[in-house]
C-alpha cells in the first residue's frame, strides 16, 4: 500500500482582522486548507484579495486573530519568538519580489549567508553557494554584486539563497513582479524544477494566472476568503534554454569546483556585525538539508516541542 503523503501545512479556519479606527478589515475570513509535502502550491487572487497576508500568516510573520496554522505538526503561533525565529532557520526559505539581496556583497557571498547561520565550514559553504549559483545559470556572476546584475539575474541570486540551504518549504511573493514575461517564466521554471529535484514544498503569492499555472495546486482567493481549490494536471513545464545552459554548465564544472575554490582569490566574506544579525536574519531565514548538517550541532538547532 502506497504511505500517505504528508500533510506540510494545515491551514484552519485562519481569520486576521485589521482595525481601522471603527472599521474592521476581515482581510483573511475563515479560510482553511492543507498543503502537501512536495507541493507547489500558489494562492491566486486580484489586489488586496489578502493573499500576502496569508502568507505572512503561514511564516509566523502576522500574528493570527483567529484559527491554527500547523507547519510539520507543530502549532506555529503558540510558539514563542525564539523558537519560531528556529523553527523558521530549520524548515523555511523565503523568495521576495524585491530580491532583499545584500547590496554590498557579491552573487555569491549572498548566497552564503545563510550557511554562516548554518555554521557551514567555509571550504562547504562555498562549494554549496557555487554549486547553487551554476544551477540557477549565474556561473559567470558569482563576484558580480547585485547593482552589476539585471533583475532576472537577481531574482536567480535570490532563489539560490533562498534553496541553497534545502529548506523544506519555501514562500514566495510575487517572486516575479518585478520582471518581464519572458523572464518570470524562467524564474518560474526554476524555482519549479529546483523543488521538485528535492522535494521541496512551494507557497507562492500571485495576481497573474499564468504563473499560477506552474502549480500543482491554486488556491483562489477573494475578498479575504477562498473562492475554490483547483488541481493542475502536472504537464506545466517549459523547455527553459537558460536552464539547458544551466545544466551544461553544472555538469562541465562539477568536477572543477574544488579547483575553483582553491583559485579563487579574494572570496572571504565581510566582517559581520553583531548588532546586525537580526536584520541579516530577516533576509535569510533559511535552513539546510539533514544529509548536509553534519557540521552543526544538532542540540544546538534544536526546537523545543
Ligand atoms: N497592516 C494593515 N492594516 C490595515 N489593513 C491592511 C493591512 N495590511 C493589509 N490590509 C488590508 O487587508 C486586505 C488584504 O491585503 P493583502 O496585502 O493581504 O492583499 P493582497 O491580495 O496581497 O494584495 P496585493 O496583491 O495588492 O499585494 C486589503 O484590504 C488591505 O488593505
Amino acid at each position: 500500500m502506497q504511505d500517505e503523503v504528508e500533510k506540510i501545512i494545515e491551514i484552519k479556519n485562519v481569520r486576521k482582522i485589521y482595525r481601522m479606527g471603527n472599521e474592521k478589515i476581515y482581510a483573511v475570513d475563515d479560510v482553511s486548507f492543507e498543503i502537501l509535502k512536495g507541493e507547489f502550491c500558489c494562492l491566486l487572487g486580484t489586489s488586496g484579495s489578502g493573499k500576502s497576508t496569508l502568507l505572512n500568516l503561514m511564516a509566523g510573520i502576522e500574528k493570527l486573530s483567529g484559527g491554527e496554522i500547523i507547519i510539520k505538526g507543530k502549532n506555529i503561533h503558540k510558539m514563542n519568538e525564539n523558537n519560531l525565529a528556529k523553527f523558521r532557520q530549520r524548515y523555511l526559505g523565503f523568495v521576495f519580489q524585491s530580491y532583499n539581496l545584500m547590496n554590498s556583497m557579491t552573487a555569491l557571498e549572498n548566497v552564503e549567508f545563510p550557511l554562516i547561520f548554518k555554521r557551514v565550514k567555509t571550504k562547504r559553504r562555498k562549494l554549496l553557494a557555487k554549486d547553487m549559483l551554476l544551477k540557477v545559470g549565474l556561473g559567470s556572476r558569482l563576484n558580480h554584486k547585485p547593482s552589476e546584475m539585471s533583475g532576472g539575474q537577481q531574482q536567480r541570486v535570490g532563489i539560490a539563497r533562498a534553496f541553497v540551504s534545502k529548506p523544506e518549504i519555501v514562500f514566495a511573493d510575487e517572486p516575479t513582479g518585478n520582471l518581464d514575461t519572458k523572464t518570470a517564466m524562467e524564474v518560474m521554471n526554476l524555482i519549479k524544477t529546483i523543488s521538485k529535484e528535492n522535494n521541496q514544498t512551494i507557497v507562492m503569492v500571485t495576481h497573474d494566472r499564468r504563473l499560477a499555472d506552474y502549480a500543482d495546486k491554486i488556491i483562489h482567493i477573494l475578498d479575504g476568503k477562498i473562492q475554490s481549490i483547483e488541481v493542475i494536471p502536472n504537464d506545466t513545464m517549459e523547455n527553459d534554454p537558460t536552464l539547458e545552459k544551466a545544466d551544461k554548465e553544472t555538469a562541465a564544472t562539477e568536477d572543477n569546483i574544488d579547483k575553483m575554490v582553491l583559485e579563487e582569490k579574494d572570496m572571504s566574506l565581510p566582517q559581520i556585525d553583531v548588532d546586525s544579525l537580526s536584520e541579516i536574519e530577516n533576509v535569510s531565514i533559511n535552513t539546510i538539508d539533514g544529509d548536509k548538517m553534519t557540521d552543526i550541532n544538532e542540540k544546538e538547532r534544536g526546537i523545543e516541542e
